[in-house]
């Protein structure tokens, strides 16, 4: 997303352009929340673009549009429902994120009710459940109906839906003559788990999080789908009443258990704010063992005399406020630490979790990077975490920064098990038992194992297959995998003569393979054959070798033009050193490791990479512009350039079609020499390259 202007930035014009903005926007986004049950953007993102509009609205009240954000509760219901309206508006909660704003809330309500400071204001404290509220409306002790929030006004009718639920009782005893009973309808992590299995295995879609598919669940048309899933109700607080059920928050929550329904166990009375912020950091602490979701606690006045005084806002009761768990990291156990092996050997620890939703999706993996990061070191052997290491039974902070990949942060030793012990990482390779071993200076172990570890094998398989690679369509990471376990296609060379080996004719045949067609195989075969010509940066690319990503696979190309000049020089190469070594350092964005990692790549494997690109034909890189007077030649820039930087000196040369290196060897054809010059400029002497100041440089070029 780009930036945009602060609200204490922004025009008039600016901001009612904005509100419109944001009005269409979240519109947008509460409508796929509340009645497609599939959220378009991340919960984090969404409160943060409300708090925005609120900011301006707040600086513009003039500005404040008719269908404001801020003014609306859910979304409209869904027209495939009917429709059912509330005896009593069903509203949100206003949001608490820190203890400042819990001790402003209460400062706020003593003010409103005229308290002073040491008058005593209890709250029922609730946890947040993260499911979607329901209002089921029982007359004589039987549920009449009932109804989703909807937009606080009008709900939707899941009356059939919400008998089937298991925790919600179809007739009451001793209830009040008329009873409207509130709370969440929620479904479990393990019951979430088991519904995605069902749902992948008959091909249907997933849930992204558990309340997603609580609602997805609760909203359907044919209650029969809703009875096969396993949702559950907490009852956490009432609309319309015939009588009283008591005096508190908390013993009118009683009363609805005595009635037989569930109330969360984790509600208490607390007599402050600090009270209030214990149980707050309390139950954050145990979010992770609860096996369903919460997202906050719920902080309520416990004398309901005060609620009624204190009554509602627009949209949110007075009396209340969700105080919300910080969305983008949650504490839950390490049940297991993995060892995955990737295509280069590299053994990465993974850890398996208790599943725990972090920023509103369901983590149960996540990266321990390696052994030293597990061991509370970083790679240069200096302490992280406070050198608290990483063991199995631990209690440990998971944290998820945009998409990427779960990391655990943090792990707390106050909830160790007595019989934790440090982990030790294997020192052989978890799927082929070679040595695992650890080069100087480099935080991974890898596998020696190359091509005999199955592991490396088919990660290499996969690679070879992918986008920038070879990107063979049908030919996916799952289809490679697949043809690898069966042992029909080992290492990419094969894939190249799969047609001859299970082609039409063979005795086995990709057609009959499962998942595979007469049509899918024979396009198969027709997408392998258009790869067979292929241009010279994706073949570096494919091979796999490490160090050796796209834009490195490119530069190799562009420095070498041809398959054949750049195998042979890999070959002639060798890490001892010589002609051909310096050469390949000399250019500009290859060092030693790189260097290293593709010499040896070569040796080992020449025979493989041999017979692959005897089925290919390889397009030499693009040739760069030949009527210059450098096309073709190497040069070297040394010392300061006094009209143009170093990058666009480079740039300049690249474009007239020169390679620029970075060091100074037989192969120079030029060396440029700024002021300051050093030991370039004496060994392009001692060999005898050309040597020109920038002066030359321009006018050579035509730039002077
Ligand atoms: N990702 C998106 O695009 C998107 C869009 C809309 C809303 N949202 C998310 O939905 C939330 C806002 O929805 P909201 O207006 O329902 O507010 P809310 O979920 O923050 O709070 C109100 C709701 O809390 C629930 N609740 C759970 N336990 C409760 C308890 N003990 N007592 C009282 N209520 C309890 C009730 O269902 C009530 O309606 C935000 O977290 C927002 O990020 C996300
Ligand atoms: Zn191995």
């Amino acid at each position: 997303m780009t930036e945009r202007p602060r609200p204490s930035d922004l025009t008039e014009d600016q901001a009612r352009d904005e509100l419109a903005r944001l009005a269409d926007l979240l519109g947008r986004a509460n409508a796929a929340y509340f009645r497609d049950d599939a959220p378009v953007m991340a919960d984090a993102e969404f409160d943060a673009l409300k708090a925005r509009n609120a900011d301006i609205e707040s600086r513009f009240p003039h500005l404040v549009r008719e269908d404001s954000p801020s003014a609306q509760v859910g979304a409209a219901p869904s027209e495939a429902f009917g429709k059912i309206r509330h005896a009593r508006r069903m509203l949100s909660l206003s949001n608490a994120f820190s203890a400042q704003d819990v001790a402003e809330f209460v400062q706020r309500i003593r003010r409103y009710l005229g308290l002073s400071e040491d008058a005593p204001l209890a709250f029922t404290v609730e946890p947040k459940i993260d499911g979607l509220s329901l209002s089921l409306r029982y007359e004589g002790g039987r549920l009449l109906h009932a109804a989703t929030r909807g937009d606080g006004e009008v709900g939707e009718d899941v009356t059939a839906n919400a008998r089937t639920v298991g925790d919600i009782p179809t007739g009451l005893e001793g209830a009040p003559q008329v009873l409207e009973v509130r709370g969440e309808v929620y479904m479990s992590h393990a019951d979430f788990a088991a519904l995605n299995d069902r749902q992948a295995a008959a091909g249907a879609k997933t849930f992204a999080n558990p309340r997603n598919a609580a609602a997805g669940s609760l909203r359907q048309l044919d209650a029969r789908i809703t009875r096969a899933r396993p949702l559950r109700f907490f009852a956490y607080g009432w609309g319309e009443l015939s009588e009283p059920l008591a005096t508190t928050q908390f013993d009118a929550l009683d009363r609805l258990r005595a009635l037989g329904f569930s109330v969360n166990p984790r509600t208490k009375r607390c007599k402050d704010a600090s009270e209030i912020l214990d149980l707050h950091a309390e139950t954050e602490a145990a979010r992770a063992d609860l096996g369903y979701d919460i997202d906050g606690m719920v902080y309520k006045v416990d004398d309901l005399a005060l609620q009624d005084r204190l009554g509602f806002r627009s949209t949110t009761p007075r009396w209340a406020i969700a105080h919300k768990f910080s969305a983008e990291t949650a504490w839950t156990r390490l049940e297991a630490i993995d060892i995955q092996v990737g295509r280069t050997g590299a053994l990465s620890p993974v850890a398996r979790l208790v599943p725990v939703t972090v920023g509103g999706v369901v983590v149960s993996n996540a990266t321990l990077h390696n052994e030293d990061y597990i061991a509370g070191r970083d790679s240069k052997g200096a302490p992280i975490r406070d050198g608290r290491d990483i063991r199995i039974g631990d209690r440990v902070e998971v944290y998820r920064a945009g998409d990427v990949i779960p990391k655990i942060r943090d792990v707390d030793l106050s909830a160790r098990p007595a019989d934790a012990e440090p982990y030790s990482f294997p020192e052989t390779c978890p799927e082929c038992g070679s040595p695992a071993l650890r080069e100087e200076g480099d935080s991974v172990r890898r596998c020696t194992g190359g091509m005999i570890c199955p592991a490396q094998a088919v990660e290499r398989l996969k690679h070879f297959v992918s986008r920038a690679a070879f990107d063979i369509e049908g030919l996916g990471a799952k289809q490679v995998e697949a043809f690898w376990r069966d042992g029909w296609i080992t290492k990419p060379s094969e894939i190249f003569t799969l047609k001859d080996r299970y082609g039409p004719g063979c005795p086995r045949q990709v057609k009959n393979r499962e998942g595979w067609g007469e049509k899918s195989a024979e396009n198969l075969f027709a997408a392998i054959d258009a790869r067979r010509t292929i241009p010279l940066a994706r073949v570096i690319f494919a091979l796999g070798i490490r160090h050796v990503g796209e834009s490195t696979a490119a530069l190799l190309a562009g420095h070498y033009g041809t398959w054949t000049a750049f195998r042979d020089t890999m070959l002639a190469a060798t890490t001892e050193g010589g002609g051909e070594w310096d050469a390949l350092l000399s250019i500009d964005g290859v060092g030693p490791v790189l260097a290293a990692s593709l010499v040896t790549a070569f040796q080992a494997e020449i025979d493989e990479i041999d017979a692959l690109t005897k089925h290919l034909s390889i397009e030499d890189a693009e040739t760069q512009a030949t009527d210059s007077p450098v096309a073709g030649k190497t040069l070297v820039f040394t010392g300061t350039l006094e009209r143009m930087t170093r990058a666009e000196a480079k740039a300049r040369a690249e474009a007239l079609g020169a390679k620029v290196a970075g060091s100074v060897s037989a192969k120079t054809d030029l060396l440029i020499a700024g002021p300051g010059a050093g030991s370039k400029a004496k060994k392009a002497a001692d060999l005898g390259v050309q040597v020109i100041d920038e002066d030359a440089w321009l006018s050579l070029i035509g730039a002077g």
